[in-house]
């Protein structure tokens, strides 16, 4: 019956396209026009989202006491009558069927999940919560089974999958936590941080739309493979207006992609780099040094030093970014420059006089007198077209860019030295000048482009204009909604998110689109997953793309596996929010079978006692393993492994070092959805596998100060089976699979 309005609903989408562009020809009037896109593209928006719930529509169904009963699904449906016979799992109406738990039912009997295979149901679990108000004829329909261990034994696909159907009440918590202030989400590995935090996307996109659409949400996530990893969930969710970057992607123009070594990263990271990058824009607003001197057409024009100190002050005192304050200092200097010049010819004429003694010549010319507004505008305007003034401008006061500027700063020990502040280890910065850009390079160059400001003028007007052409569509697209019906069909309620999606302005471009590309777009919500790989500078960055600090921050402070990231959460977040977030806590696993726990649990003590080891909800099929063996050994380790997991798919995680050796055993190993692919520790951030083998996590340990950090990672991303090779002994963390193995 579901499935029968899905087509219905499917089939009205797709008459309404046929009639619209059946139409065709001749569109008449602008109205018509525009009617016609509008229609179109809401239909085909709905068509989409109508094909992307096909699998498992509806998966849920709960009966209240007083004999309702509510099915759940991906989406909500109505009948004819315009009731509704399918709850949208983001709702209001659907949140029971998430929170109800034995000892808080909240006025429900029966919570049943539903798994279904091609439309057909072919598997009922329920859970009862009070089976003495239930009717005897229902009692007779209870089935077994929790839904969720079965969703959990499901093979992994390279592409994380969505779990509406299974949301625990613990994530519930966090994926319904209201759009304002900063929640934390901090939990063990597998703790379904991740697919909580792409849920609370949809939920809060489903339910602040008005704000969200137009503002956008930014999720930020550790590398490129964990975005492709998690890129499927949203649009699975029927949520296209998220902005997925990396910390390297959020400075537009910029891609990053290189690591920085530990020394390097930690250096970058420090918040006092925030200091550096104000001291070099500052130390770019030079002094000569002794007078200015500039030869012009054999003359020397000279401006005195502290006429120089003078003009550079008055500049920096009006607080300008440098770009625009270098207007200020350039005009002022074009002045001094062209008085200068007014002085040199004095001095020639003097030259002259002497030379033809001539009384009439005598009178010398004072210059605040003789040479007016006017002329001084004449005289800068005519100087500045003289490459030699350009090339003192270019030296006293430079039009940067943030790449050049840091660019030339990393390049440079002298400039690194002159602008650290004392105890910043600096000489850890320094590389060659054409060196690719590194992902802690982003927050600089962001820092950077704070600094220096661009040149707006042009962008301000532009802006001037867009927002009259803004209000313009915004008008018409009130007369669109009132003679089209719209407005009472419920397509849209406000104009404003009609017009904004007909906007001339960017023609094509999604608010995801346009948000990307613009470094001060100001989002509505930011989600930063891995969070705690953050540095102190990275935050800053983050920090700017959501002023009103409407944040879900979500990680795990154990699993911190850069040398910069984060050691507390308070620490991080507290410059910013002053103690104004909330923590939520994960606390059950639902990746990792209990025997591989055990192994991470002595990595985890050694690493940080303090933090708690969440628990597993179900046991393994294996014990791990560890097995000695070299390079030499692998594919038939591997070849071992794969027979075992059948159609899942194996990770060999490995120290940096050692990648490209192994992978070049496995061809095809760097896509993600191989059945088999060789990854570093940072790149498994976030990921999970059927089974992992890791590779000689001594050398894991050894490779940087989070050594600890990166192996707990690599020995929490099995759902099945995991196994550790070494060809040199294990690490004493490591001593409970000596134990069991046959080495
Ligand atoms: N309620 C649930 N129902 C079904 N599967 C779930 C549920 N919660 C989590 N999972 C599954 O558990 C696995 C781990 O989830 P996820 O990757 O979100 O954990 P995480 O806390 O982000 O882990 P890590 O810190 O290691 O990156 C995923 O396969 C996810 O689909």
């Amino acid at each position: 019956m579901l499935y029968g309005r899905l087509d219905a609903a499917r089939e009205r989408a797709r008459e309404v396209l046929r009639e619209v562009y059946g139409r065709g020809g001749a569109l008449g009037t602008r109205q018509a026009m525009v009617e016609r896109e509008v229609r179109a593209s809401e239909q085909a928006r709905r068509l989409t989202q109508l094909d992307g719930v096909e699998r498992g529509l509806c998966f849920g169904r709960i009966d209240e006491a007083g004999g309702r009963r509510t099915y759940i699904g991906r989406i909500g449906l109505r009948d004819d009558e315009h009731e509704s016979v399918l709850i949208d799992w983001r709702a209001p109406a659907a949140r029971p069927f998430y929170v109800a738990t034995a000892s808080d039912p909240g006025g429900l009997l029966r919570r049943r999940h539903l798994h279904t295979k091609d439309r057909l149901v072919v598997g009922l679990d329920d859970e009862v919560f009070d089976l003495e108000r239930m009717s005897e004829g229902d009692r007779r329909t209870l089935v077994g089974e929790a839904a969720l261990l079965a969703a959990l034994r499901r093979g992994r696909t390279g592409r994380m999958g969505d779990v509406v159907a299974t949301i625990q009440t613990e994530q519930d918590r966090v994926i319904r936590a209201g759009l304002q202030g900063a929640l934390v989400v901090q939990g063990g590995p597998g703790t379904g941080k991740t697919v909580a935090a792409l849920h609370r996307a949809a939920y809060l996109l489903y339910t602040h739309r008005d704000t969200l659409e137009r503002r956008g949400v930014l999720v930020v996530g550790p590398n490129p493979m964990f975005l492709r990893y998690i890129g499927q969930v949203l649009p699975a969710l029927g949520e296209t207006q998220v902005v997925m970057s990396t910390v390297g992607e959020l400075f537009p123009g910029v891609r990053a992609v290189a690591a920085d070594g530990p020394a390097a990263a930690v250096v970058k990271g420090d918040v006092r780099m925030a200091e550096v990058v104000a001291e070099a824009v500052r130390e770019r607003q030079r002094l000569p040094a002794g007078d200015l001197e500039v030869w012009l057409d054999g003359r020397l024009l000279r401006v005195p030093h502290a006429v120089c100190a003078a003009l550079r002050e008055r500049a920096r005192a009006v607080r300008l970014p440098h770009n625009m304050a270098r207007k200020l200092f350039v005009t002022e200097l074009l002045k001094e420059l062209a008085l200068a010049e007014a002085r040199a010819v004095e001095e020639a004429l003097k030259l002259a006089e002497m030379e033809f003694e001539d009384p009439e010549l005598a009178e010398p010319l004072d210059l605040e007198r003789d040479l007016d507004e006017v002329d001084l505008a004449l005289a800068s305007a005519r100087l500045w077209q003289e490459d030699p003034v350009r090339q003192a401008v270019e030296e006293l006061w430079p039009e940067l860019t943030p790449q050049r500027l840091i660019g030339e700063l990393l390049a440079s020990p002298e400039t690194l030295w002159q602008v650290a502040p004392p105890g910043l280890d600096w000489q850890a910065l320094v590389r060659p000048q054409d060196s690719p850009w590194t992902v802690g390079d982003v927050p600089l160059l962001d820092e950077a482009a704070e600094l220096l400001g661009e040149d707006d003028s042009a962008s301000r007007s532009a802006s001037r204009e867009a927002e009259s052409a803004w209000e313009e569509q915004q008008r018409y697209a009130q007369e669109v909604l009132e003679t089209t019906g719209l407005l009472e069909e419920g397509i849209f309620d406000r104009a404003d998110v009609l017009a904004d999606r007909h906007a001339d302005a960017g023609a094509d471009l999604s608010t995801a689109d346009r948000a990307a590309a613009d470094r001060q777009w100001a989002y509505g919500h930011v989600i930063v997953d891995e969070a705690q790989e953050l540095s102190a500078m990275a935050w800053r960055t983050v920090m700017r793309r959501v002023p009103a600090r409407s944040l879900t921050v979500v990680g795990d402070i154990a699993q911190t596996g850069s040398a910069a990231g984060a050691r507390s959460w308070g620490e991080v977040l507290d410059p910013y929010l002053r103690g104004r977030w909330r923590e939520e806590r994960l606390l059950v696993n639902y990746r990792t079978p209990a025997e591989i726990m055990r192994v991470a649990a002595d990595v985890l003590r050694a690493v940080d006692p303090s933090q708690s080891l969440p628990e597993s909800v179900r046991d393994g099929e294996a014990e791990p393993r560890a097995v000695r063996t070299g390079l030499a050994g692998l594919p038939a380790l591997v070849a071992e492994e794969l027979r075992e997991i059948g159609e899942g798919r194996l990770a060999l995680l490995t120290p940096d070092a050692r990648q490209a050796e192994t992978a070049a055993l496995f061809p095809g190993c760097d896509d993600l959805e191989a059945p088999v692919v060789v990854l570093t520790v940072t790149q498994c951030k976030g990921l999970e596998f059927d089974a992992v083998i890791v590779v000689d996590p001594q050398a894991i340990l050894a490779q940087s100060p989070m050594g600890g950090q990166d192996l707990y990672v690599a020995v929490t991303r099995a759902t099945r089976r995991l196994t550790v090779t070494h060809e040199n002994g294990l690490p004493e963390v490591l001593a409970q699979l000596a134990k069991k193995s046959t080495l």
